[in-house]
């Protein structure tokens, strides 16, 4: 399905409900297999949240996760613990072109029992359950949390814990922190000190617990994108968000002050206002280690207010649904956009016209047709296989509609 979307406007004063943090649903639901009396509220409704119950509740030989990183991830380390049981892991086409092997080395110094299905350091991998009786090893912290978070989740049904040390810069911190902080809400005993991180095995039974999941924030980052695309005065309200939040892409309430947009908490709701029309010579520039989900918005949003911007932490994003920095070239070149990338930045000129009428190449990446869906707000513009967005955001479409987006 393709959608062309006409010139638009924002209806103002209009109130979004997004549906949960895929993050932190995949994270709950593998903790839910561990700890049966866990409660989830406000669960994701995302493919890759769908997809990871499926997996955890199906006692097929083979498991399919389609194009879901960390499902990929969790599930590696949560089969690896399932005594008696062989499993073949497996993905899409892209998921076996994104590298596993810095997790499955670490499962396996720690006593699992992993092999290649088809090519050495990627999926589909052979899983066969066993004890691991290990309870120290390390990684290397600079190719994604996501192996850190895996080897997380299941340290507290492990023997004797973890002990793991984080070799290299550690990226995606944020991801990180939320698993810890919710390990903390069970009270699963953690420590993250000099790189070195420490989790206690489970002794003692979890009383039932509900956990509300927050509403998903890179999901929100298209919205911060509307936003300060339309004129000073323009509201929107999303929810269900808190101040304090585990998400680390909740910095998007700080970096779109820079495009002119206030964020105001209230209840469980956001409100966000486009406050002052942003300079012609304002520059962003921003390390985005901490938050790469949100580079497409930010880069697209940036474009659509002709000003410059110098992105720089992007190193993941080569691995990611797509090469996402090569995607973005691409297709911000069709617009009219003169920008260049190197395999961790991004930087991006100012830019005085856009180009009606671009058909955008979505690469089965979601954040693709997401992030460039708010440019209808400046020009008619054409997004392909627009159905992607059900990867983390199935109401999308349905979303942008409600806010007076012109959909064909
Ligand atoms: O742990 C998580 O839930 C995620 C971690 C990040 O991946 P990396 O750590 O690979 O950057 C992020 O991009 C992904 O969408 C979700
Ligand atoms: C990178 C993403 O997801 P994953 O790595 O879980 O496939 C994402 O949602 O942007």
């Amino acid at each position: 399905m393709d959608i062309s979307i006409q010139k638009s406007k924002l209806l103002n004063h209009q109130s979004i409900q997004i549906t949960g943090s895929k993050s932190e649903s995949n994270r709950l639901l593998l903790l839910k297999a561990l700890y049966p009396q866990i409660n989830i509220e406000n669960l994701s409704n995302s493919d890759d949240s769908v997809l990871m119950q499926k997996a955890l509740q199906s006692d097929d030989k083979v498991v399919d996760i389609h194009h879901a990183g960390t499902a990929m991830r969790f599930l590696t380390a949560y089969f690896s613990i399932q005594e008696g049981r062989e499993v073949i892991l497996t993905g899409s086409s892209r998921m076996k072109e994104r590298p596993i092997r810095i997790l499955v080395d670490a499962l396996k110094s720690l006593g699992a029992d992993i092999s290649y299905v088809e090519n050495e350091g990627f999926p589909p991998l052979r899983i066969c359950g066993k004890k691991l009786t290990e309870h120290k090893t390390f990684l290397e912290a600079n190719v994604s949390s996501q192996y850190i978070s895996a080897l997380l989740l299941i340290a507290s049904s492990l023997e004797n814990g973890l002990e793991l040390s984080l070799k290299g810069k550690i990226t995606s911190v944020p991801y990180i922190n939320m698993t810890l902080s919710l390990l903390d809400e069970l009270e699963i005993k953690t420590e993250f000190n000099d790189n070195v991180i420490k989790v206690k095995p489970k002794t003692s039974e979890l009383k039932p617990k509900t956990l509300v999941v927050e509403s998903d924030w890179s999901s929100a980052s298209y919205f911060y994108s509307v936003v300060a695309l339309s004129e000073v005065g323009s509201k929107l309200e999303l929810a269900s968000y808190k101040e304090n939040s585990l998400q680390g892409d909740s910095v998007l309430a700080e970096v779109y002050k820079d495009f002119g947009v206030e964020t105001h908490f209230k209840g469980n709701s956001v409100t966000l206002t486009k406050s002052s029309d942003v300079k012609e010579q304002t520059s962003i520039d921003l390390d985005l280690s901490n938050a790469p989900d949100i580079a497409q918005t930010i880069s697209v949003t940036a474009f659509g207010l002709g000003i410059e911007s110098n992105l720089v932490g992007l190193h993941t994003l080569k691995i990611k649904e797509t090469d996402r920095l090569v995607a973005l070239k691409a297709e911000l070149e069709k617009l009219g956009a003169e920008i260049s990338i190197t395999d961790a930045s991004l930087h991006l000129k100012p830019s005085k016209t856009i180009i009606s009428n671009a058909s955008i190449a979505t690469y089965n990446d979601h954040r693709m047709a997401m992030a460039f869906a708010p440019l209808g707000l400046k020009t008619a513009i054409h997004i392909q296989n627009a159905d992607v967005v059900s990867k983390s955001y199935p109401q999308f479409w349905e979303d942008f509609k409600a806010i007076g987006f012109n959909l064909k």
